[in-house]
């Protein structure tokens, strides 16, 4: 299962205080870490593995829809920062309706990834 993760400037280190608390479950075989290039690097520092595609504002974004549309992703993990302009707003639109036209859960901010995540690692226990 392949999970990406994507977080505005002010907010990776939400990002990777929230990967954190999953740890253990996120070294599972069955899951890949995708990311755009500068939170991927983050996400690196903080001891996981991590695929980095281009930085956000260079395509990094519209890579993300481009697997949510052909439906490679379990989840998409998004954290904006609503108080911070971005040059590449309409790919932030774009990913975020993508997910929407092909009902790809989409956790905007930590509240969210957690209930997702918690849904996660239930299904892990099950197994
Ligand atoms: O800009 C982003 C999302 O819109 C994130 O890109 P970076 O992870 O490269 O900073």
């Amino acid at each position: 299962m392949k999970i990406a993760l994507i977080a505005h400037d002010g907010k990776k280190a939400d990002m990777v205080h929230f990967l954190s608390g999953y740890k253990s479950q996120l070294h599972h075989a069955d899951i890949e870490l995708v990311a755009t290039g500068t939170t991927g690097s983050h996400i690196e520092r903080a001891g996981f593995n991590v695929r980095k595609l281009l930085s956000g504002p260079l395509g990094g974004d519209a890579q993300i829809a481009s697997m949510a549309a052909t439906k490679e992703l379990a989840m998409v993990i998004f954290f904006r920062d609503p108080l911070d302009k971005h040059p590449h707003e309409p790919d932030v639109q774009m990913l975020m309706r993508i997910c929407d036209v092909h009902n790809i859960p989409l956790a905007t901010n930590p509240a969210a990834a957690n209930l997702m995540f918690e849904q996660l690692t239930k299904d892990f226990d099950g197994k």
